[in-house]
């Protein structure tokens, strides 16, 4: 076996990262060991061989300069819930969200799995830092992976590369090690296939060793282990212990027409609109809009009281579908300036791509995803030319709207939190919680219809915990126990005010989307924000305070009163039928509900019953 190098300086002399990397190869026997760098030259070499191999298919360079379209196998599309565990020692500190099997265990299977695994491929080590380099406390991992598809992803996705291992090294950092492999070894001779996986799959956590073992799979959130794995499940574990939180939110800036500045986060689940939201193009004259996150926001106490958050992230793994010049004109723009991947989207016959809702009207020809030749009559027939859950990856810096604190190591303070799911009927536009505990019960009822996101049927509604239920890495029942602890930690006055949203409601009578949603949620974010500077009205519902009639801003829209009115509207008849659901969900929590969300049900319940 040898070592490449791009540069002679990369061995490490971090001792238990050597020991770690010693200890994989002899398990699963690479033909090649090579360190990630992060040089540009580096990118150039690995998408090179990635096109050699036919995993990339280079973009025509004047439409997407440096970017690749890549199809996965058909069957490795989407995050593998039912395959992801969190094996804590006790079965009990999983809690009932989580898949769980004895860490000791799930080590047997695996290590049985990786032995060998990586026969014929080159292991990579990539080491990285979610956050900033220059954080008080870096958050510093290492990812071991057999997939050049996972490195070119993770150069976009994580700050990666010698600079991090150096930081590494001069302060004998403790890192997360996050170890991946596609699970296809190569025997000799054996010819590859493009996208390389394996039939068994598993996405594993030990939240106490801070570890993660994932097998089988290429796709993002299974395989670029800085993000869900990591930043999510990991990171809330890590956050509970040291009393700060780590959440599935994007994380906005606005800025008002008499130029008060306002920091937004929103928990909405996956392919919910996060990405949408964090790139808004306010429709509201005045208003102005940038992104520091679109996916993940880590959230301290800073010395003033106040709740600080970071986007860990580098780049956006955002939903492909959806996104076009009229919906999301700046991620259009970021893509738009290249160095990006694009996965499972339709490519075009000029050697670009393409995705339902990219355009109005199709081309004429496409290459869909699963590299069938595709005509729009095949899209009338039902055929989709991009997999609905294709993802671009594209660098955050590219983009034309982010906020300059993004670079900030101390993040931005939050004035508010948005809850928000996908649903038909029952939840209004907005609606604002009366405090942080009443606002945590928003949180923790959230509902939602399931995505292309993850395996599984789409439009089932579930309920999703701050959007977080893929994604806690413990008890679920202590996390809302904790974010009742930082509701109490912190001063009052200064904590951010909770709000729920939902731009995803139907009429009863025709099934269209009540709300224009997309550039026109700056409408419900005006009022979020009027309503922190005491200036807008609101009338006291059962849920919580909705906008005083008029005092939602729809000006210009092409939407009748009566529109604008059921969208907004609190029918106790339907919130009665959520009763029983919600009680359901809470009594899987046993005595790790707390108590203050079974009162705020209670409460709830008095107030509909008064009605
Ligand atoms: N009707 C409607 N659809 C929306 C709105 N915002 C986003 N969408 C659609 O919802 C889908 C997912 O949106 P994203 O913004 O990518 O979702 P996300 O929450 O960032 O998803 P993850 O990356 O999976 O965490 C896309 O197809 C969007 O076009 C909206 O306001 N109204
Ligand atoms: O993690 C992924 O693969 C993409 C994502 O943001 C999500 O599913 O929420
Ligand atoms: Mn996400």
């Amino acid at each position: 076996m040898t070592t490449t190098q791009s540069e002679p300086s990369t061995h490490t002399t971090h001792a238990r990262l050597s020991a770690w990397v010693a200890e994989v190869a002899e398990l699963t026997q690479p033909r090649d060991i090579r360190w990630i760098t992060g040089s540009p030259q580096e990118w150039t070499e690995l998408t090179d061989q990635l096109v050699e191999a036919g995993t990339f298919v280079r973009l025509n360079e004047e439409k997407k300069p440096n970017s690749f379209y890549c199809a996965s196998d058909p069957t490795d599309v989407a995050r593998v819930e039912d395959r992801t565990y969190i094996c804590s020692v006790e079965e009990k500190d999983a809690g009932p969200t989580n898949n769980w099997m004895a860490p000791a265990q799930m080590k047997a299977i695996m290590t049985d799995l990786y032995r060998g695994s990586m026969q014929g491929r080159t292991m990579y080590v990539i080491p990285f830092v979610m956050g900033h380099i220059d954080a008080k406390e870096p958050m510093f991992g290492v990812e071991i992976t057999d997939s050049a598809y996972v490195v070119v992803s993770m150069l976009v996705m994580a700050r990666c590369g010698t600079k991090v291992l150096r930081a590494i090294e001069q302060t004998d950092a403790d890192f997360v090690p996050a170890l991946h492999s596609v699970g296809a070894p190569l025997a000799e001779g054996q010819a590859d296939v493009t996208w390389p996986c394996s039939d068994t799959k598993y996405i594993v956590h030990f939240p106490e060793e801070r570890t993660i073992w994932s097998y089988g799979s290429g796709y993002g959130g299974n395989a670029l282990l800085g993000k869900k794995c990591y930043a999510l499940r990991i990171a809330s574990a890590i956050a509970r212990d040291e009393g700060w939180m780590a959440e599935h939110m994007l994380i906005l800036k606005l800025t008002s027409p008499k130029g008060s500045v306002h920091y937004v986060a929103a928990a909405f689940p996956s392919a919910c609109g996060k990405t949408n939201l964090a790139m808004i193009t306010p429709t509201v004259p005045g208003w102005k809009a940038e992104m520091v996150g679109d996916d993940i926001a880590w959230m301290r106490f800073g010395e003033d009281g106040r709740l600080y958050a970071v986007n860990p992230e580098a780049g956006l793994f955002g939903v492909a579908p959806g996104t076009g010049h009229s919906t999301n004109p700046n991620a259009m723009a970021t893509v738009e300036l290249g160095n990006s991947v694009f996965t499972n989207v339709a490519l075009t016959d000029d050697g670009d791509i393409w995705w339902e809702g990219m355009t109005d009207e199709p081309p004429a020809h496409l290459t869909d995803w699963l590299g069938n030749s595709w005509t729009p009559a095949d899209g009338e027939a039902g055929t989709k030319a991009a997999h609905p859950n294709s993802r671009f990856c594209t660098p955050i810096a590219q983009c034309p709207i982010a906020a300059p604190e993004y670079n900030s190591p101390n993040g931005v303070p939050i004035d508010a939190i948005l809850f928000g799911g996908r649903r038909k009927t029952t939840v209004p536009l907005v609606y604002e919680s009366r405090d942080w505990t009443h606002g945590t019960f928003i949180g923790a009822t959230l509902s939602s219809e399931t995505t292309a996101a993850a395996t599984g049927a789409v439009g089932v509604v579930r309920r999703d915990p701050m959007a977080m239920l893929p994604f806690i890495g413990y008890h679920a029942g202590d996390y809302m126990n904790h974010w009742l602890e930082i509701g109490k930690s912190g001063d009052a006055s200064k904590l951010p005010r909770i709000f729920g949203v939902n731009w995803f409601r139907r009429d009863e009578e025709d099934g269209s989307f009540l709300w224009p949603g997309f550039g026109d949620n700056s409408r419900v974010l005006k009022w979020v924000i009027e309503r922190l500077e005491g200036e807008a009205e609101a009338v006291e519902t059962p849920i919580g305070f909705v906008p005083a009639p008029g005092e939602l801003d729809v000006d210009g829209l092409d939407l009748t009163p009566e529109q604008v009115t059921k969208a907004l509207a609190v029918n106790p008849d339907d919130w009665r039928k959520e009763l029983p659901l919600i009680e359901e969900w809470f009594d899987t929590f046993g005595d790790r509900l707390p108590a203050e969300l079974r009162a705020e049900l209670d409460g709830l319940t008095a107030r509909l019953d008064a009605r």
